[in-house]
């Protein structure tokens, strides 16, 4: 597959060429704006099962050029909506040590400091994420907003290990955690809308789930997630660092977001 970064010759605006889709419809992110939102009564609370890993439990930890993630275990499931969508793995967009403003989603344009994105897909109807990831029913993201405030417990979790993978491609081992504690405690109030991932190849096949409420992380934690990697290989003569990996807004057209909370 062909490179892409945020920035530069391969940035986002060059992704259309070798990625069509990211030239079309229903892209994400999008500015959540009070004016496209309408209540929806049918909205349920988000339900997540096996989310609390055992600690004897082991997840990969890994830089892989555009962000950080977690490898998740298929037990992990939403089960909430219309057909079952099981983990695949969690990410995160941020901005850089100087612009704590690095999330994709922003909401009447305030955007976090970062986002957290945790992906599943249609295990009902397809085996896997790569038969899934095209698909117009195939992949379900929960959104989490970021913002610097209080320390987070949950994130040192696998924040501690991140200078274990500064360089793209590296990859550590670290134990089980309760990645509940990710999410904020409110799962009942969200944004809903349809939309595509936010890297190539952009496929719209995204059934984007945005939490109201943000969590926070400290100065200190936003600072190692900011700071601490690089999208070029170890081996790289000139490091890039990598930060600033968030997708500009996209037009939202005449989609509705819908809501599951009233004011
Ligand atoms: N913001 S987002 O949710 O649209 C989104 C990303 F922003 C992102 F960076 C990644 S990635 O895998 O870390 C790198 C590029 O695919 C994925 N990875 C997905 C897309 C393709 C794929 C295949 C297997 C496992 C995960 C993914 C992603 F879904
Ligand atoms: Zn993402």
């Amino acid at each position: 597959a062909a490179k892409w970064t945020y920035s530069g010759p391969e940035g986002e605006h060059h992704w259309p060429k070798h990625y069509p889709y990211c030239g079309g419809a229903f892209q994400s992110p999008i500015d959540i704006r009070s004016e496209l939102l309408r209540f929806d009564p049918t909205l349920r609370p988000i339900e997540v099962q096996n989310y609390n890993l055992s600690p004897n439990e082991q997840l990969t930890l890994g830089n892989n050029g555009h962000s950080v993630q977690i490898s998740l275990p298929s037990k992990m499931h939403i089960s909430s909506l219309p057909h079952r969508y099981t983990a695949a793995q969690l990410h995160f967009h941020w901005g850089s040590s100087n612009q704590p403003t690095g999330s994709e989603h922003t909401v009447n344009s305030k955007q976090y400091a970062a986002e957290m994105h945790v992906v599943h897909y249609n295990s009902d109807k397809y085996p896997n994420m790569s038969m899934a990831v095209d698909k117009s029913d195939g992949l379900a993201v929960l959104g989490v907003l970021i913002e610097v405030g209080e320390f987070n417990p949950a994130f040192e979790q696998f924040l501690r290990f991140v200078n274990g993978i500064k360089y793209r491609d590296q990859r550590v081992q670290i134990s089980g955690f309760n990645i509940r504690a990710l999410l904020p405690a409110r799962l009942d109030e969200y944004y809903r809308y349809d939309g595509s991932l936010t890297t190539p190849p952009c496929y719209p096949s995204v059934l984007w789930t945005v939490f109201r409420n943000h969590v926070t992380i400290s100065r200190k934690q936003f600072l190692s997630l900011a700071t601490a990697l690089y999208s070029s290989h170890a081996q790289d003569s000139s490091p890039v660092p990598l930060n600033g990996n968030y997708r500009k807004l996209q037009l939202a057209d005449s989609r509705v977001v819908l809501v599951s909370f009233k004011e």
